[in-house]
């Protein structure tokens, strides 16, 4: 059987419920939006694999819930993550101003993490 990727990433989402984060990973995945709001709950993940340079790139995205109830649970996936995204809503400054905290978050998994901002 033909191998299905050479190399796998494996990324995470995080940032305030509510931001966008399933939405993102959705129109990534499979080019779909979807305009109702369901909680993840706790972790979720998609796949997708890309071809760069003749190489098959697998990237495993992890979706995880924004909610403050399911962080014990979120913060055990930051280890695992070769990538994170810090996601936050355009039009909400709170979202913005809450960045700061995802991000010591992620430091006190002792992660040292370099990050562009994209809006
Ligand atoms: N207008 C607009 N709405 C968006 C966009 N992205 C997401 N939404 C809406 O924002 C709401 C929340 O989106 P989700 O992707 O479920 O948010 P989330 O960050 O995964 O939330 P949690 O799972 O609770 O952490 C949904 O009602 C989406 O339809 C966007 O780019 N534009």
């Amino acid at each position: 059987m033909a191998k299905q990727y050479d190399v796998l990433f494996r990324l995470l989402l995080i940032g305030d419920s509510g931001v966008g984060k399933t939405c993102l990973l959705c129109r990534f995945t499979d080019n779909e939006f979807h305009s109702s709001h369901i909680s993840t709950i706790g972790v979720d993940f998609k796949m997708k694999t890309i071809e760069v340079d003749g190489i098959k790139v697998r990237i495993q995205i992890w979706d995880t819930a924004g909610q403050e109830r399911y962080q014990t649970i979120t913060k055990q996936y930051y280890r695992r993550a070769q990538g994170i995204f810090l996601v936050y809503d355009i039009s909400s400054e709170r979202s913005y101003q809450h960045i700061m905290k995802w991000v010591s978050d992620v430091d006190e998994a002792s992660m040292a993490v370099s990050f562009p901002e994209m809006n």
